[in-house]
């Protein structure tokens, strides 16, 4: 028995949400770049969670009722005012306020098929809420409640910001949302099905995957590709402080990735994206110092830029806080973990890998006295 480190190219499970085949990211059977292009968040959602793409009357019934379910409870911003906050990362207080959310739903545990599409509901509704009111709480402004007329990415920008964003600003955060929204079986969404397959409710499942995608091998990578770039200021400082980062093997955050080695399909949307936004909001060092670091990085190591390197100057140039980048992609990517978490009841194992030992064998108990 020897053990894969880091489980790579394992397969772990069938699942019919999303794939990646030859570098190409899909859907359920729909190309991203398509989605991209085309789709809302709200039927990348519906399409998640029912393996096809909604009618018209479907998209309406579900923009409605994600609308009427993003009220969070009192108790929950109570909470949030109730700690050091400055002192908390938004990603720690998503991760608590998410489970402080089964405290309050009086289904959390009824694992009827019914409810855990309610809850799925509820879910994907409050979250952007617990984000925009977690914000707003430490600028020591009040939460705004979400608007029922506003669409779900418009509704984000509204609930941060307190003004109705302009198109410009609604169609790159939608665009942003579905590009985020699956994954295959990264590591918060096996996370998620982990803690499910015990057959535990829908929020540990939700709360765990919150508590992965934290870390900066993963979601928490776009955060620290900010930091970066706001560490090295400008673009004439790129070239020293990346070939000192790598002669150093300090690892270039946004780079990388575990399945795709000839790049991450989401990346070039959001390069774009980057290169529109910041000139529009005259900060284009942003997207260039980017474009530098990417030459670099790609020319020496041979490593592409994935998901989280392009979406750290997109969120920027939406003058969204550095440490809100995460939490966003877990409002995305919720919608993706309730879809595999709904699929891993519907067919379900407890997964339960082994390891290899590789302790010392056969020890003899000594008496604390003796040791
Ligand atoms: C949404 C997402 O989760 S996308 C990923 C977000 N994470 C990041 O951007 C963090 C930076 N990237 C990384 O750490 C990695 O590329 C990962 C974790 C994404 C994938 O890693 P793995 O497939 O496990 O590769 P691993 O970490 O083993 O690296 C293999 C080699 O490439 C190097 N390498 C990998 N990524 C980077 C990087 N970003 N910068 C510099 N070197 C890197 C490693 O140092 C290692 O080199 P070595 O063989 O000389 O020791
Ligand atoms: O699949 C992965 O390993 C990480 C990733 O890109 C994602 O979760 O979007």
């Amino acid at each position: 028995m020897s053990a894969t480190k880091g489980l790579e190219g394992v397969v772990a499970t069938t699942s019919s949400v999303s794939s990646i085949i030859d570098g190409v990211l899909r859907y359920n059977g729909y190309n991203i770049d398509d989605l991209a292009e085309h789709a809302s968040f709200e039927e990348v959602v519906f399409l998640l969670w029912n393996n096809r793409l909604p009618t018209e009357k479907e998209l309406t019934s579900l923009k409605k009722e994600l609308a009427e379910n993003a009220k969070i409870p009192q108790a929950i911003i109570d909470q949030f005012k109730s700690y050091a906050i400055d002192e908390v990362h938004p990603m720690a207080a998503l991760r608590t306020a998410t489970s402080t959310l089964a405290l309050f739903d009086s289904e959390a545990d009824d694992s009827s098929e019914e409810a855990n599409r309610r809850k799925a509901i509820r879910l994907q509704a409050q979250l952007p809420t617990i984000v925009t009111a977690f914000a707003r709480v430490r600028a020591g402004k009040e939460p705004i409640e979400p608007r029922n007329d506003l669409g779900f990415a418009a509704n984000f920008l509204y609930m941060l910001n307190g003004e109705e964003p302009d198109d410009i600003s609604i169609d790159a955060f939608n665009k942003a949302l579905v590009l985020h929204a699956d994954h295959e079986l990264n590591a918060s969404t096996f996370t998620s099905r982990v803690c499910v397959a015990t057959l535990s409710d829908i929020y540990s499942g939700v709360t765990a995957a919150i508590g992965a995608l934290k870390g900066p091998l993963h979601g928490g990578a776009n955060e620290q590709v900010m930091k970066m770039l706001a560490d090295i200021g400008e673009e004439q400082y790129v070239d020293e402080y990346i070939q000192n980062a790598l002669d150093n093997k300090v690892k270039i955050m946004g780079f990388g990735h575990r399945v795709y080695k000839n790049g991450d399909p989401r990346a070039k949307h959001l390069r774009e994206m980057s290169k529109q936004l910041t000139q529009i909001t005259g900060e284009k060092k942003w997207y260039d110092m980017s474009v530098r670091i990417e030459e670099i990085v790609t020319e020496q190591k041979g490593l592409l830029p994935n998901v989280d390197f392009y979406s750290a100057s997109v969120y920027h140039s939406l003058g969204i806080d550095h440490d809100i980048f995460t939490p966003i992609f877990a409002v995305s990517r919720v919608s993706g973990w309730i879809a595999h978490i709904l699929e891993q009841y519907e067919n379900n194992r407890l997964i339960r890998p082994r390891a290899e030992y590789v302790g010392p064998a056969d020890q003899k108990y000594v008496p604390i006295n003796e040791r």
